[in-house]
């Protein structure tokens, strides 16, 4: 079954987690929009490896900057949830909604500061103390994971 519900990915750049994200939402039937530049190209080994043949299913979106991103989403009205290692509520209190796009930083920076400033909806994994962050592509499945599940 297709969801409305969609995952976005700012300016990635390890091409082996955006592989394990494209198959996930593959699996999953969801939709995927890459914010550019990102560190790598789609014919990157490690993100073929990691993606294998559920690239080509998966329904991906390429953006070239943050502000087509923003022109598309306008387009079509979508909230926009960015997942933080600084924001403050818990994925598991949000009330996700059927058209929102889950928003998750690059691997060596997050998001900048007006990138931050221009979401809906910051939202936590939370964590050990003392932890840094969890890897992407695990952050992706948690947070779609429970999205879906309250989604049905
Ligand atoms: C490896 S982390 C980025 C770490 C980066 N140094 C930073 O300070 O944001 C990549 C992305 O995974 C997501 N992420 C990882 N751990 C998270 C957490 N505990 N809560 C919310 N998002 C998390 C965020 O979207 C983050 O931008």
């Amino acid at each position: 079954m297709k969801h409305g519900l969609r995952i976005a990915l700012y300016q990635p750049d390890i091409a082996g987690n955006t592989g394990t994200i494209l198959r996930f939402a593959a699996c999953m039937g969801l939709g995927v929009d890459i914010i550019e530049p990102a560190g790598f190209d789609l014919s990157d080994r490690n993100l073929r490896r990691a993606g294998m043949d559920y690239l080509e299913m998966a329904a991906l979106t390429r953006h070239v900057d943050w502000a087509s991103f923003e022109n598309w989403r306008g387009s079509e009205v979508r909230r926009l949830v960015l997942l933080s290692t600084k924001a403050a509520v818990p994925y598991t209190d949000f009330v996700f909604d059927r058209n929102d796009v889950l928003l998750f930083g690059r691997e060596s920076a997050g998001v900048p500061e007006t990138v931050h400033d221009a979401v809906d909806a910051r939202l936590l994994i939370p964590m050990q103390a003392g932890a840094r962050s969890l890897n992407v592509a695990l952050s992706v499945a948690m947070v779609a994971g429970e999205a879906l599940r309250q989604l049905g």
